[in-house]
């Protein structure tokens, strides 16, 4: 799935990597996967995981200061995590604000508290 256009200029001084447990991640965007990229990925997670790089996480603030962690592109990384039944995953975490979320949700995009 395609970035948001400005993501790579905020990943770029974000580079500090965290573990991320897959089950705090919000993934409101079914993903369509290529059955053979996420296999190739869990080999390559097994193999040589320092050639995956990390997922972008965007976190956002509610308003009574509750933690949202979204999740859109990096579909594939996440399916081969999953498959492996990885309980954390590499990610870049972007401080973000409910306007950058509306820009994938538009109207969709929840009141998050
Ligand atoms: N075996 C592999 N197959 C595909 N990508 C790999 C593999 N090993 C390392 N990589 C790296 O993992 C990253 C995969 O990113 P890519 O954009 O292709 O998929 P994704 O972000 O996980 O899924 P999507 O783009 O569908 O949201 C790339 O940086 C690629 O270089």
């Amino acid at each position: 799935m395609a970035e948001a256009g400005d993501r790579s200029i905020h990943t770029q001084h974000i580079s500090t990597v965290h573990n991320v447990p897959m089950h705090v991640l919000i993934r409101p965007i079914p993903a369509e996967l290529e059955p053979g990229k996420v296999q190739s990925l869990m080999e390559t997670l097994q193999e040589d995981p320092e050639r995956v790089p990390p997922i972008d996480v965007l976190w956002i603030k509610g308003s009574q200061g509750g933690d949202y962690f979204y999740s859109f592109g990096g579909c594939h990384r996440f399916a081969a995590h999953r498959a492996l039944n990885r309980e954390t995953i590499p990610a870049k975490i972007i401080p973000s604000t409910l306007s950058d979320l509306r820009t994938y949700l538009g109207s969709s995009t929840p009141h998050l508290r």
